[in-house]
């Protein structure tokens, strides 16, 4: 029986920390050979961090990076290695090199590039186009995929498919979205067992801009059942026996995937294995066949350990309305990683949240208290005169729940001021809208003041039904470096915070925060709901017009009130100006705004 001892690297890179992340890959190999890891794997583009995007126009960059890749070569002495860096030769190709014996033996190119949603790769590299090549490590052999090259059946998995492989390495940077990873889990059970081929799929974790990447890096076997599996958004590197039983005979009899009338001939690459091949004598190929090598661990985040089931997708909790997937708790973490990297990434010490007592600025500040721990953060309530007074004891209740400092700063004075000056150069206090926004950017100045004084990154609060509407102040309360929730309905929002008290087992987030009806405050007993339809009846419409490109007319038809239908579509239309002004933040959902939609500002389509 032949068996390898795969190393799965699961690393959290930096986007153009070259060095750094080639400190890392030094410390995980140090790590694999501690755990006699034959062959250690790593996510793609580990060297450049992913995205790189325009940082690879930079000839200096590239080049950087291929110093980087001679110093992982020579690291390489007893141990086999897959990274993946940018190839340079007579353009740019997303590459991934398999080193050993401190030489790099061969090179493979990515050949399906991702030009969709937040990916871009065709602005920057060609697709590869070599003949298929495999790897013969000793008597294993490898081929190897990066990324998108997996998704598809076609490209080098055609090749790799014909019998002639033992196991597809495939790495990647493959990022979070609500549901990807049943989606990449079917995906891949289907291509090892069609292929009668190991899968080992290893995958980039962190933050990076608006991306977060989770992890949940996974093995399979040839008959496309999970054997292995990482964390999800946790750094690890493990050490994992893929055990290789004959598998001639599956492919006789299975009629998936009869590549028996392509002709493939794989160019081989031979190669010494230089660790001597982990054997055990009494595991027969039945048994082997059963085995079942569940590495599933716990959710993590921020040290404390989920009570939900292991693999928390499972444990879906239904939404009350029709947005899609959504499960609280891969999206919650997923929102504390991206913020905490975001942050730590770009060198803030403490981040700053303007704290209402309303349920938006509740959720962000609990996920930066996840994310970097109380005393990293610190609240600032600035009420007017149309604050209630429960909102600043709400406040106040939740900032002693979580341990971290509330300041009180009445900008009442400041607001009058302001309108002072205004009526006396209108002759009339302006009133409306005019005024309602005044209040909002008094806050969005003094919190950029204090930003600007203590160092400490301002996050905002809006949500995604925020965002799509319009329904927030230009330089007011999206004012700020980092939105947290952007990408977060407000339905959700509710729904992340009943998922975060659970996890606490109280009210950590308190009831009255709630159950209190949203309001901006900033006119006598307003509501959101005096300007937009309720939430229960916005964010389907909206998920129709946004996340699945219905046009008007389809969602009418669906049986939503035409009139309000109108109504949010020409909002969203309307509103696209601000979102571009509006700050990145985590992307949770498969269109988020920013990358993934891409609308002109100035647009005549009804
Ligand atoms: N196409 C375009 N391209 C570039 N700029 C454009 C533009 N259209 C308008 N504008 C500019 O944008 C301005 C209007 O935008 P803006 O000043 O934001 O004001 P606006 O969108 O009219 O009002 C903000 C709304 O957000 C609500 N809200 C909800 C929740 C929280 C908060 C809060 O502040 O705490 C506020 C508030 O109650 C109000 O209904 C115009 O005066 C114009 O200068
Ligand atoms: N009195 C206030 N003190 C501090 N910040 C405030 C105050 N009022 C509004 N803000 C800031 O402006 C943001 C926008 O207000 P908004 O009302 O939309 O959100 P919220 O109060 O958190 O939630 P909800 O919309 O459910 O009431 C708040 O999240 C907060 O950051
Ligand atoms: N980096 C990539 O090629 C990512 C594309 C891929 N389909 C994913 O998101 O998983």
């Amino acid at each position: 029986m032949r068996v390898l001892r795969l190393g799965m690297a699961q690393l959290n890179f930096e986007v153009g920390a070259i060095d750094a992340n080639l400190s890392k890959i030094e410390r995980a190999l140090a790590e694999a050979k501690r755990l006699n890891s034959e062959l250690v794997i790593f996510p793609e583009l580990s060297l450049t961090g992913y995205p790189p995007e325009d940082l690879v126009l930079k000839p200096r960059f590239v080049q950087a990076n291929l110093d980087a890749l001679a110093a992982v070569t020579a690291m390489t002495k007893d141990i086999a290695v897959v990274v993946g860096f940018v190839d340079r030769s007579d353009d740019l190709y997303n590459a991934a090199a398999f080193i050993s014996d401190a030489k790099i033996q061969g090179v493979f190119h990515k050949q399906i590039l991702p030009n969709y949603g937040v990916f871009d790769e065709l602005r920057y590299f060609r697709p590869g186009r070599k003949e298929p090549e495999v790897i013969l490590y000793g008597d294993v052999r490898i081929g190897v995929t990066i990324c998108e090259d997996i998704w598809s059946p076609y490209g080098p998995m055609a090749a790799y498919s014909s019998g002639q492989v033992d196991v597809v390495v495939n790495i990647n940077a493959s990022p979070f979205a609500q549901g990807k990873q049943l989606q990449r889990e079917k995906m891949l059970s289907t291509r090892a067992a069609d292929g009668s081929l190991s899968i080992a799929y290893v995958n980039m974790v962190g933050g990076q801009d608006e991306l977060v990447f989770d992890g949940s890096s996974v093995v399979y076997n040839h008959f496309g059942e999970l054997i292995g599996s990482c964390g999800r958004f946790s750094e690890e590197v493990t050490s994992f026996d893929l055990f290789l039983p004959e598998r001639f005979r599956k492919r006789l009899v299975d009629p998936r995937g009869n590549y028996r009338f392509e002709q493939c001939r794989l160019n081989e690459i031979r190669v010494r294995r230089t660790v001597s091949p982990v054997s055990d004598p009494h595991l027969d190929s039945y048994h082997l066949y059963d085995q079942k090598r569940h590495v599933i661990r716990p959710l993590i985040y921020h040290g404390q350990v989920s009570q939900d089931s292991e693999r928390g997708y499972l444990a879906s909790l239904p939404s009350k309305v029709d947005l899609g997937y959504f499960d609280a708790s891969e999206s919650y973490p997923a929102i504390v990683l991206g913020t905490r990297d975001y942050v730590e990434k770009n060198g803030f010490e403490s981040v700053m949240v303007g704290l209402s007592g309303g349920v938006d600025s509740a959720l962000v500040l609990t996920v930066a208290v996840d994310a970097l721990g109380a005393s990293r953060v610190k609240a600032i309530g600035m009420p007017t005169r149309y604050s209630s007074t429960a909102s600043v004891s709400d406040a106040v209740e939740i900032c002693k729940n979580l341990g971290t400092d509330f300041e009180l700063v009445s900008i009442d004075d400041v607001f009058q001021s302001y309108l002072d000056l205004l009526a006396s150069h209108l002759g009339e206090s302006p009133g409306g809208i005019t005024e309602e926004n005044l209040q909002s950017r008094v806050r969005g100045t003094l919190l950029m003041a204090l930003s600007n004084y203590q160092g400490a990154l301002v996050l905002t609060t809006g949500n995604k039904s925020e965002l799509a509407t319009g329904y927030s102040t230009l330089y007011g309360d999206t004012a700020g470096g980092f939105a947290v929730i952007k990408d977060v309905p407000k339905t959700h929002v509710y729904e992340l915070c009943n998922y975060r008290n659970q996890l606490a087992g109280y009210d950590l987030i308190p009831k009255s925060i709630l159950n209190k009806p949203p309001s901006a405050e900033l006119r006598p007993n307003q509501r959101d709901d005096d300007t937009l339809p309720s939430y229960d009846i916005l964010d389907p419409i909206l998920f129709r017009l946004i996340d699945l490109d219905m046009a008007r007319s389809e969602v009418i038809e669906l049986g939503y009130d035409p009139e309000t239908v109108e109504k949010v579509a020409s909002l969203i239309d309307r509103s696209e100006y601000k979102r571009r002004q509006a700050p990145p933040g985590v992307r949770l959902t498969n269109k988020g705004f920013g990358k993934d939609r891409r609308f002109p500002i100035t647009n005549g389509f009804r």
